[in-house]
């Protein structure tokens, strides 16, 4: 008589493990009557069963994380800040590459502002004029794009052909001179919110930095590189290894206009990592892409720009719940990060949540409140798709915190594909929406009557999880986590 134990011994190889079935099949089909019934039934059910553990192990192993969000939130300074953690970081020659791109950051800033100031109908005083025409006239006449004209009726960063002396000499006294004594540029930084454009939130970083940038010597060290602003066009795939596991991340470009290209990387993707930037509470500017972006149809760039102002954070949360009601991320699971806490708690005080989010009856300056308020906006959302999602409050600029949020979302996107995995029912589903779309009703359907277990999915619990960046339950608290207030 066959031993049914004996059908249960795992294999190292898809080989092995096919040569095993084929000797089993070949025992069973010596066997007569009711035993043999008994032991084909089972030997087809427990293929099934192996099946599907090879193809949830496989799919384990396969750590395939999207980073999705709006444009400006922070998701490339997060694969920035794991090049720096994971990888090795940032090598001196690499850093130097950089250095354009910071000038860039520098010009484009000041610039922005002074476009702003005719938008506020903010006079500029007399004696920095110069300075301001001085600044626009080597804007323009070193513009390499020749689309792009510096300050039209929106503001378009030019595009310089950089080197050492030009910044040095020309943009660093003045931009350095407007910003320690002009009363006005300051001002319009500070309701840089009413602006229908960005100004780059590395700003004040490299504006408080520019002696050090001007120097001869110059070299950008991690955190200039890490505060560095330049738009992801395209797709961008990092490798990392994370305590002896792969992962693959996927950074894209966020703009609107990028989007709808997004859902061709679908396929195959084992986590969401969704990025929020908590500051945009009060933000409305639509973030296009340059007219130099790599996209074919640049029509498509135009229709951020035509789409109807409403905040950043409620365009996020829309965005947010759209992606969870998607068919092809049906499965899979979402980390949310609110990322930017700290330009959020010193602009709070300013600029209080309620005037922007009326639904907001906390004590206006209340921070940790007002973090919690939009963290539970978040969770209203995945518990309207009756989806488990986790959300943490980070601030991606400051390493050690971003790397708690990360190591936390990371655990709860590995918990839910393990949770899925150990769930017959749930794996089959996330196949079906994936990769194996033909096979599913087939193999679902046989497996389930073999096994006989309860289907559970990973949306089977409509409760939202709620930690805080430090593990705590942050929904409990008003105040704000402790890292709020560091040096960042
Ligand atoms: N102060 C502060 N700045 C941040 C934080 N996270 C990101 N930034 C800055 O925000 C800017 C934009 O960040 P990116 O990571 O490029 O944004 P993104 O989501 O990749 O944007 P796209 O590529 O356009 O989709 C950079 O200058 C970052 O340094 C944060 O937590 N705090
Ligand atoms: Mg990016």
């Amino acid at each position: 008589m066959l031993d049914p134990s004996s059908l249960l011994t795992p294999s190292a190889s898809d080989a092995e493990n096919e040569q095993k079935w084929t000797k089993i099949l070949h025992k069973v089909s010596k066997l007569k009557g009711d035993d043999r019934t008994f032991f084909e039934s089972m030997v087809k059910s427990l293929r099934i069963d192996e099946w599907l553990a090879r193809d949830n192990q496989r799919q384990l192993q396969d750590n395939r994380v999207l980073t999705l969000g709006g444009g400006n939130t922070g998701k490339t300074t997060l694969l920035k800040q794991m090049r720096v953690l994971y990888a090795g970081g940032f090598s001196s020659d690499d850093r130097t590459e950089y250095k354009f791109s910071i000038y860039d950051n520098v010009l484009d800033a000041m610039l922005a502002l002074i476009k702003g100031l005719q938008i506020l109908a903010i006079p500029m005083e007399s004696q920095f004029q110069s300075y301001v025409e001085e600044l626009i006239g080597f804007a323009a006449s070193n513009n390499a794009a020749p689309t792009t004209q510096v300050l039209p009726h929106s503001f378009a960063p030019p595009v310089i052909a950089w080197t050492d002396d030009k910044f040095q000499c020309h943009v660093y006294p003045l931009v350095k001179t407007l910003w320690a004594f002009s009363t006005s540029i300051r001002t319009c930084f500070e309701r840089r919110n009413e602006l229908p454009f960005p100004v780059p939130d590395c700003a004040i970083y490299f504006f408080n930095e520019i002696d050090r940038i001007s120097e001869p010597t110059f070299t950008p060290c991690e955190q200039d590189v890490i505060r560095m602003r330049v738009k992801t066009l395209g797709v961008v795939e990092h490798n990392f290894v994370i305590k002896s596991q792969k992962w693959t991340f996927i950074d894209v470009a966020g703009q609107k206009s990028a989007r709808r290209k997004w859902i061709h990387l679908f396929d195959g993707v084992s986590g969401v990592v969704f990025f929020v930037s908590l500051s945009s509470y009060d933000e409305t500017y639509q973030d296009t892409l340059p007219a130099t972006d790599s996209f074919d149809n640049l029509d498509e760039a135009a229709d951020g720009e035509e789409s109807p102002k409403s905040l950043l954070l409620t365009d996020g949360l829309e965005l947010f719940e759209s992606l969870l009601r998607d068919p092809h991320l049906e499965n899979v699971p979402f980390t949310v990060l609110l990322n930017k806490f700290d330009l959020f708690s010193t602009k709070i005080p300013l600029r209080p949540l309620r005037q922007f989010l009326p639904g907001y009856i906390g004590d206006d300056s209340d921070v940790g409140a007002s973090a919690t308020y939009i963290r539970n906006l978040f969770l209203e959302r995945a518990a309207n798709v009756d989806r488990k999602v986790h959300v943490e409050l980070t601030c991606a600029t400051h390493k050690p915190t971003i790397e708690q949020s990360l190591n936390a979302g990371l655990a709860f996107l590995q918990e839910m594909r393990q949770n899925a995995a150990l769930t017959p029912r749930a794996s089959s589903s996330r196949s079906a929406g994936t990769i194996r779309r033909g096979d599913n009703a087939q193999r679902g359907s046989a497996h389930q009557h073999s096994v006989g277990s309860p289907p559970i999915s990973a949306s089977s619990s409509p409760r939202p999880s709620i930690s805080g960046p430090s593990g705590t339950d942050a929904q409990q608290s008003s105040s704000p986590p402790r890292w709020a207030y560091e040096s960042l």
